[in-house]
């Protein structure tokens, strides 16, 4: 299976009708959601799949998921349709949607385990191997018998984690696996997703906001926009191609001197003993401004980084607006 696609997507289109002002007399109305995206998942990648609000990711992942039909294309998830192999498809996949649980309200976390055992058919001996394994990675054991209405956010995610996996699935789609989630939750789900797949050679599909998910998991990133496909590379080439440019940071043990900084640098902020210049070091070495700077009285630290990763898909996503 290594390397074999785990998921293919050619030419996916879907509209969805609308009526005008929602009233039923309104003129209905088309809105393209998906406008012919086509990728590749290798078996055993965790592809990040990002875009800005309305791209058109959660209607992908719902057509990835079987739970929508799109208007035409072809999708092959470990080799099934997923739309038209329902059954089939879902006792192979796993899906986490951050934002609206698959678990049941008033059950224990156990007990919604337990059905998921019945409904995938998960064989006895390993459902028990399964779940032992899950509560010890995901820290499950003290709320296994707690109902999942009583969870903390944290805790739901963890649980729900678990129920996406307890069948053994070999691709996950994970959508907005830490929305909401405080700093240490965000990274045991990380640290959870890296492990598994090395361990399990998962396929994964992530949906995010978080920047940080992707720079802590992706192989790659896939960028939607507008219903199409706007990048498909590995995190660096985004990076490389949208913002080349270094951020400097300097401190003044006094009152801010006149710069007068050389070309290929613009002041971008100032505080009463501190300045941020941005510079493009394929124009401006990063030597020779550092250099100009260090003539200038009363000079303090000076600290050079990449612009953060925020940053960068702002500027991707505001270059292709429109
Ligand atoms: N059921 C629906 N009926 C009509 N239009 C819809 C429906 N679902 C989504 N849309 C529209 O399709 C487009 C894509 O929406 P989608 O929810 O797939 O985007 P998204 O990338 O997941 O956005 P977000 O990051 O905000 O969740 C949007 O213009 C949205 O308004």
């Amino acid at each position: 299976m290594k390397n074999a696609a785990a998921i293919e997507v050619h030419d996916l289109r879907k509209t969805y009708q609308v009526r005008d002002g929602g009233s039923w007399r309104g003129k209905t109305r088309e809105i393209t959601a998906l406008d012919g995206i086509s990728f590749t998942v290798p078996a055993g990648e965790i592809a990040g799949f990002i875009g800005p609000n309305g791209a058109g990711k959660s209607t992908a992942i719902k057509i990835l998921a079987g739970i929508l039909r799109p208007t035409s294309g072809t999708v092959r998830v470990g080799n099934l349709i997923p739309w038209e192999n329902r059954l089939a498809h879902v006792a192979r996949i796993g899906v986490v949607f951050g934002q609206r649980t698959q678990l049941w309200w008033d059950l224990s976390v156990g007990e919604g385990l337990a059905l998921l055992r019945d409904i995938y058919s998960v064989e006895p001996a390993r459902f028990l191997r399964n779940r032992e394994r899950l509560a010890d990675a995901l820290d499950l054991h003290g709320i296994m018998d707690q109902s999942v209405r009583q969870l903390s956010l944290g805790q739901r995610m963890r649980a729900e984690i678990a129920a996406a996996l307890i069948h053994d699935p070999d691709v996950i789609i994970l959508d907005e696996p830490t929305i909401g989630l405080d700093a240490p939750s965000k990274l045991a789900v990380r640290a959870f997703v890296r492990d598994l797949r090395r361990e399990r050679g998962t396929t994964v599909l992530l949906t995010t906001h978080d920047m940080h998910d992707i720079e802590a998991l992706a192989d790659r990133v896939i960028v939607i926009g507008h219903g199409r496909i706007l990048a498909d590379s590995p995190f660096e080439a985004l990076q490389a191609t949208t913002l080349s440019e270094r951020i400097l940071e300097a401190d003044f043990t006094g009152p801010l001197p006149d710069l007068l900084l050389p070309e290929g640098a613009t002041e971008t902020a100032r505080g009463s003993r501190s300045v941020t210049i941005t510079f493009d070091p394929q124009r401006l070495p990063a030597p020779v401004l550092v250099a100009h700077l260090s003539t200038l009285p009363g000079l303090g630290d000076l600290r050079i980084g990449r612009p953060a990763i925020e940053e960068i898909i702002t500027r991707f996503y505001a270059d292709h607006a429109s």
